[in-house]
């Protein structure tokens, strides 16, 4: 790819695998997920997700989604429990999206897709930072929960309010006092398995944590975030819509479930 990675004919999921080739590696993501292939695992714990709203600082277009980012030099905002050991702190959450409600989740649930996913993502505290984990098997967890056409969602709609202020890639403002766990469903039911970033560079690093239960978003909302852009101040403008990479080869990997 002469030119950078997005989700156009011309630089998108098809073509990431020519700058990354580990695109075509064993434990890429997204899957969609099966649950009748899944495995009930007693083992599994319930997800401890304890956020301090304190640690949001701010909110970026980065050309290819929007990202709420958090401080990660105290163990102030993390996870523990579920699938993995030890503390895994936020590092930020962004969602992937569709341009009409039909498509937009990357994972999908026996091959049905929704209109959008929240990922938040997090890194393992044995590692010195999230840049050191990003390269490692261990290193990465990320919660992902699908967004579903319903009634207005007010937490989602305080993250929305700052689109305004975002609409260009490069685009960043404050995003001060946000508590995420605002934009969890109320039963954290998931399934678990080992796969992958699903942007470029597509690093083997993340255990991924997916919640059976989708959070709501109305329509009005869903055409707020396809109002956003990928294109930058003084660029043609590019409605940033159906930033998703399909589901991608299972190849032999286990599927938990956290629930019977
Ligand atoms: C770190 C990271 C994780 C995901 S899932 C993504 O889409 C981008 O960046
Ligand atoms: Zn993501």
């Amino acid at each position: 790819m002469s030119h950078a990675w997005g989700y156009a004919a011309t630089n998108g999921p098809d073509k990431w695998a020519e700058n990354f080739p580990v695109a075509n590696g064993p434990r890429q993501s997204p899957i969609d997920i099966v649950p009748g292939e899944a495995s009930f695992d007693a083992g599994l714990k319930p997800l401890s997700l304890k956020y301090d709203p304190s640690t949001s600082i701010d909110i970026l277009n980065n050309g290819h989604s929007f990202q709420v980012t958090f401080t990660d030099d105290t163990d102030n905002s993390t996870l523990k429990d579920g699938p993995i050991s030890g503390i895994y702190r936020l590092k930020q959450f962004h969602f992937h999206w569709g341009a009409s409600d039909d498509k937009g989740s990357e994972h999908t649930v026996a091959g049905t897709k929704y209109p959008a996913e929240l990922h938040l993502v997090h890194w393992n505290t044995k590692y010195p930072s999230f840049g050191d984990a990003a390269s490692k098997p261990d290193g990465l967890a990320v919660v992902g929960v699908f967004l579903k056409i319903g009634a207005e969602n007010a937490s989602l709609q305080k993250v929305i309010d700052a689109f305004g202020a975002i609409k260009a890639k490069g685009k960043q403002t404050t995003f001060p006092n946000f508590d995420p766990a605002a934009l969890l469903p109320g039963c954290l039911d998931y399934w678990t398995y080992d796969g992958s970033l699903t942007t470029p560079p597509l690093l083997e690093s993340v255990t991924w944590i997916v919640c059976k239960e989708p959070i709501s978003v109305s329509p009005e909302q869903m055409a707020k975030f396809r109002s956003l852009l990928f294109s930058g101040d003084g660029e043609a403008e590019c409605c940033m819509v159906d930033n998703y990479r399909p589901p991608q080869p299972l190849k032999g990997r286990p599927v938990r479930a956290s629930f019977k």
